[in-house]
């Protein structure tokens, strides 16, 4: 069997984990992973965790070490057959070293694009929430304004990508993540990508991980659905 792969993708808010997971997962076959998409299908399905977790978002506040650690560890537990990136896990320290003793990472890639083009960026997502599929108007505009191109669905947009919520949550993002990007650049395993624009850095990341990675057909993607 070949070697798994095991990556993490971090950045600020708008930072294009999504788009740049997407494409990974596309070009390479990996299994997405998202803790956010993990606890919002927690919340509908209302288990424990979620309900838990469901306190904490409604208060625009992140949810608790221990109840992110019990409901994605697990899920990593059982994945032992796959490669997989995940995105939007670990955002703290204390879930960084979770994640080191249930799972040895090959690869972090770390986002690191400017403020003025986060907040351009944010003001203009639209989100739909089922799948997680995400719109730019400019960017990456849905076939329909408003609806989700595969469901027909609508599209939403979260309350904390409005400019004024922002800075906040880039102020916290730069106080949590400094640990987490020392942590991995210690254990040599951090790679670094600036710019303003997602199709000008996936280039650097196609070709990082093409030394990493055996190429697969698109076919092989796969978003993990819940247990
Ligand atoms: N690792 C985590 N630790 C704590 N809370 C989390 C974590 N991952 C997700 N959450 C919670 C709080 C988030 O506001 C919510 C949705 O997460 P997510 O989909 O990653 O959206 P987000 O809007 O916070 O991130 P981004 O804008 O960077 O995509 O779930
Ligand atoms: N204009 C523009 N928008 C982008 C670019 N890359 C991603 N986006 C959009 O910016 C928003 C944030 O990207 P997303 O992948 O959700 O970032 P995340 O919050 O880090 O997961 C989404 O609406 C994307 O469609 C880019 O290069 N230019």
């Amino acid at each position: 069997m070949a070697k798994l792969f095991r990556a993490v993708i971090m950045g600020p808010p708008g930072s294009g984990k999504g788009t740049i997971s997407e494409r990974i997962a596309q070009s390479f076959g990996l299994a997405r992973l998202s803790s956010g998409d993990f606890v919002r299908e927690n919340i509908a399905a209302n288990t424990d965790a979620g309900v838990l977790a469901k306190t904490y978002i409604e208060r625009g506040l992140l949810v608790p070490d221990h109840v992110m650690t019990r409901l994605l560890l697990p899920r990593l537990e059982e994945m032992t057959r796959h490669s997989w990136l995940m995105d939007g896990f670990p955002r703290t320290l204390a879930q960084a070293k979770a994640l080191n003793s249930t799972c040895d990472l090959d690869l972090v890639i770390s986002l690191n694009i400017p403020y003025e083009t986060l907040k351009e960026r944010l003001s203009d997502r639209w989100i739909h929430p089922a799948s997680g599929r995400v719109y730019n108007m400019g960017f990456n505009p849905p076939h329909v304004q408003g609806r989700d191109d595969i469901s027909g669905e609508p599209l939403i947009q979260h309350d904390d990508d409005k400019p004024e919520a922002l800075v906040a949550r880039l102020r916290h993002y730069k106080d949590v993540a400094k640990p987490i990007i020392d942590l991995y650049k210690s254990k040599g395993i951090l790679h670094t990508f600036s710019g303003t624009e997602t199709d000008r850095i996936w280039p650097y990341i196609n070709s990082l991980l093409s030394t990493k990675i055996p190429s697969t057909s698109q076919t092989d993607t796969q978003r993990i659905p819940m247990p």
